[in-house]
C-alpha cells in the first residue's frame, strides 16, 4: 500500500527571505507499506505518564499581565559549528524581552537557551576531527554558553539535549504519544540528505556533476549529495491535529507575531496536513535518544530538541507551574516546527502549545542567510571587540526587522553606533553635566515658573520661558514608556529604539533651542531657567536610561548612575517623567551626581582610518 505522508523538514529550511510568499510545507514523499506488515505497539519503559486528555484546541491564553510568569526560550542551537551573528541575534531578542518584563512587573520570569546535540551531522563532524561526540558537543556547547555569558544574555537556563534530564523527558514524551495512540511504524520512501538529515521531495533536489564530472542528485537548498533510500520509522498521527491547530489559531492573532509569519502558518494549514516521521532507523543514527523498547530506532532530532522547553519547565514531575507560559523567540526557518509540530505534539499529549510564537527574519551576507553550513559568517566575539558588547547589541536589537531579512556590514554597524549612541545619547549626557554648564554637579532644581504647566503652550504666560516644542518634547517622553512597552509586547524592538532615539533627538533639540552655555548664573532669573533646562534634560536622560536597560545594560547602568539614579529607581514604575512639573515632589532635585564623568559611548573609528593613523597618515 502506498502512502501519502509528510516529513519533518530539513534544519536548511525553505524559508529564503522575506515572509509571506517564500514560506512552504515540505511536500509529502510516498511511503511503501510492504503486504503484510503489522504495526508492533512496544511498551515503553518509560516512566511518568501524564493524565490523558482529549484532543482539542486548548482555551486560549493572555500572553501579557501583572504578576504572570513567563518562560521566555531561544532555539536550542545546533552544534554543527561554532555560533555566528544569527544565533547571538535570536539570544539577544529574547533577552531583551526577558528583561523588559522584567522591570515592568515582578515576574517570576526565566529565560531559557541551549544547545541541540544529537543527530547524524554531529556523529559525521566528531568523526572527521577525531574525537567523539560527547566531547565536540561538550566543546561547542561551551562556545555557545561563553558567548551568550560575554553577551550579557541574561538567561536563567541553559540545557543540554545530551543531559540525563532531557533524555528522560524525550522519553516519558514518546510514551504518551504512545499510550495515546498517536504512533505508527511505517515504510519511508524518497531522497535522502545525509548531511541534512532529512527526507527531500522531487521538487527539493536537483542533478549537478560531482567531483569527477558524474551527475549526481543533490538537495537545492544546501548542495549535499542525496540517496534514494527505504527505510522503517515511526510516524505521529500529524493529520488528526489539522482542525485542532487552526482553531488554536482561530481568533488567536497574537499567538504568532509579526502577523505575516501568522499568516503564513494559516496558510499552511488550509493545506493537506500529512502524518510525519519521527524517528531513524538506529543503524543510520546511532547519536541520538532510542526509542524507548524500540532498540533499531532513533528518535528523530526534531521531536527531541523541541521537547526540550518542556524538559526546562520540568517535565514530567515539575512543569505544571510553567507550563504553558512559554513565548518562543524562532528565526523564520524553523516556524513550521514551532507553530505546527510543537503545538500538535503537544496537544497530543494533553498539554497547551506555547503562549506565544515571535518569529525573526535573517541576517543575510550580500543578499544570502547567515549560516553554518554555507561559511558566510560573522563572529560575534571579534564584533564586541570592535563595537564593544553593548555597541553591537545595539546594533543587532535596532537594525534587525522581524519581517525583513537584514544584510550584515561593518559600515552600517559603524555609523549607527556612533550617530545615536555616542553622539546623539552621549553628547546629550555631557553637554548637560558638563563641569562648566553645572560646576555644582548636583540635580538641578526646576522651576515652575519658568516652565509653566498647560497641555497647549496657548496657556502659557507670557512670563515662562518655555517654547511649543517644549511643550511638544514633554508630550512625546510623558507618552514614551507606555509606546516603547506596546512595541516591545509586539515583537518590535526596534522601533521602540526608533521611539527613544526621537525623543534623544527631540531633547538635543530642546537643549540646543535654550543655549543654557549662553545663561548667567550669576542672574537670578537666568540661574532658575538655565537650572530648569539642565533638570528637564536630566529627566529625560533618566527615562531613556531606564529604558533602554534591556538593550544596552551597561551604559544604561552608566547613563543612570551618573544621574545618581539609584539601583531600587530603574523599573518601570520609576517611569514618572518630570514629576515637579506635574506639582509633584522629585526625589532626584538637589542630590549630587554621580562620579563617574567618564565618556558614556566611546565613538567608533572605522577600519580605514585606523590603519591610516597607524601608519601616521592623515585620513
Ligand atoms: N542568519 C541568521 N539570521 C538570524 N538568525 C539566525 C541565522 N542563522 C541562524 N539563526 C538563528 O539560529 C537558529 C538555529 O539556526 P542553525 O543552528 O540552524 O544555524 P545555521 O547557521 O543556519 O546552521 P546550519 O547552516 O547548520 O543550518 C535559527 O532558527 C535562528 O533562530
Amino acid at each position: 500500500m502506498v502512502r501519502q505522508g509528510s516529513l519533518l523538514a530539513s534544519r536548511h529550511s525553505p524559508l529564503a527571505s522575506g515572509p509571506g510568499c517564500e514560506v512552504s510545507l515540505v511536500p509529502p514523499v510516498s511511503i511503501v507499506r510492504p503486504p503484510g506488515l503489522t504495526m508492533r505497539w512496544l511498551p515503553a519503559r518509560c516512566l511518568l505518564r501524564p493524565p490523558r486528555r482529549p484532543l482539542a484546541a486548548p482555551p486560549r491564553r493572555r500572553s501579557s499581565g501583572p504578576g504572570r510568569r513567563w518562560l521566555l526560550t531561544t532555539p536550542i542551537f545546533y552544534v554543527n559549528g561554532p555560533p555566528h551573528i544569527g544565533h547571538l541575534y535570536s539570544a539577544l531578542l529574547a533577552d531583551a524581552l526577558h528583561r523588559h518584563r522584567g522591570l515592568l512587573r515582578p515576574g517570576p520570569g526565566r529565560l531559557a537557551t541551549g544547545t541541540d546535540e544529537h543527530g547524524l551531522k554531529i556523529q559525521q563532524a566528531a568523526a572527521a576531527a577525531g574525537t567523539s561526540p560527547p566531547e565536540l558537543c561538550a566543546q561547542v556547547s561551551g562556545l555557545f554558553r561563553d558567548l551568550f555569558c560575554r553577551a550579557a544574555v541574561s538567561f536563567t537556563d541553559f540545557i543540554r539535549t545530551t543531559e540525563p534530564r532531557h533524555r528522560r523527558a524525550v522519553q516519558c514524551f514518546w510514551a504518551a504519544l504512545q499510550d495515546r495512540g498517536l504512533l505508527y511504524k511505517d515504510f519511508y520512501e524518497g531522497w535522502y540528505c545525509t548531511p541534512d538529515e532529512c527526507f527531500l521531495t522531487q521538487a527539493q533536489i536537483t542533478e549537478r556533476p560531482d567531483a569527477q564530472g558524474r551527475p549526481c542528485k543533490v538537495s537545492l537548498e544546501s548542495g549535499h549529495q542525496v540517496h534514494w533510500t527505504k527505510e522503517e520509522n515511526y510516524m505521529f498521527k500529524l493529520s488528526e491535529f489539522q482542525e485542532p491547530l487552526q482553531k488554536w489559531l482561530q481568533g488567536n492573532r497574537h499567538v504568532i507575531s509579526p502577523e505575516p509569519f501568522y499568516q503564513v502558518v494559516r496558510r499552511w494549514l488550509e493545506e493537506d496536513l500529512p502524518d510525519l516521521s519521527v524517528s531513524r532507523e538506529r543503524s543510520r543514527l546511532q547519536w541520538g535518544i532510542p526509542v524507548p523498547g524500540d532498540s533499531t530506532q532513533t528518535i528523530y532530532v526534531w521531536v527531541d530538541a523541541l521537547v526540550n522547553y518542556l524538559t526546562v519547565a520540568g517535565y514530567p514531575d515539575a512543569h505544571h507551574a510553567w507550563w504553558p507560559t512559554a513565548h518562543h523567540v524562532v528565526g523564520k526557518d524553523i516556524l513550521k516546527f514551532h507553530a505546527i509540530y510543537w503545538p500538535a505534539l503537544l496537544m497530543a499529549v494533553g498539554l497547551d502549545p506555547p503562549e506565544q510564537i515571535c518569529v525573526h527574519s535573517h541576517w543575510t551576507v550580500h543578499g544570502q542567510k547567515m549560516s553554518k553550513s554555507l561559511g558566510n559568517v560573522v563572529d560575534p566575539v571579534a564584533c564586541f571587540k570592535q563595537y564593544t558588547v553593548d555597541g553591537f547589541r545595539y546594533f543587532l536589537l535596532r537594525q534587525g526587522v522581524p519581517e525583513r531579512d537584514c544584510d550584515y556590514y561593518e559600515e552600517k554597524v559603524i555609523k549607527l553606533v556612533n550617530s545615536e549612541l555616542a553622539d546623539a545619547l552621549g553628547g546629550l549626557l555631557n553637554r548637560c553635566t558638563a563641569s562648566s554648564i553645572n560646576p555644582s554637579g548636583i540635580y538641578p532644581h526646576f522651576s515652575e515658573s519658568c516652565f509653566r504647566k498647560g497641555s497647549d503652550h496657548v496657556d502659557v504666560e507670557p512670563s515662562g520661558r518655555a517654547l511649543a516644542e517644549d511643550y511638544e518634547l514633554v508630550a512625546s517622553v510623558d507618552h514614551l514608556p507606555l509606546q516603547v512597552t506596546d512595541y516591545f509586547e509586539h515583537f518590535q524592538i526596534y522601533k521602540a529604539l526608533e521611539s527613544i532615539v526621537a525623543c534623544v533627538r527631540q531633547t538635543n533639540g530642546f537643549f540646543q533651542r535654550h543655549a543654557p552655555w549662553k545663561l548667567c548664573r550669576d542672574n537670578p532669573a537666568e540661574k532658575c531657567w538655565l537650572d530648569t533646562v539642565l533638570h528637564v534634560t536630566l529627566e529625560c536622560l533618566r527615562i531613556y536610561g531606564i529604558l533602554l536597560q534591556p538593550v544596552i545594560p551597561a551604559t544604561a547602568d552608566k547613563l543612570l548612575s551618573r544621574l545618581a539614579v539609584k539601583p531600587e529607581e530603574r523599573t518601570f514604575t520609576d517611569l514618572t517623567f518630570l514629576p515637579r512639573y506635574h506639582g509633584k515632589p522629585s526625589p532626584f532635585e538637589g542630590r549630587r551626581l554621580g562620579p563617574d564623568m567618564g565618556t558614556l559611548f566611546p565613538r567608533l573609528e572605522t577600519p580605514g582610518r585606523r590603519r591610516m593613523e597607524t601608519k601616521g597618515l592623515r585620513p
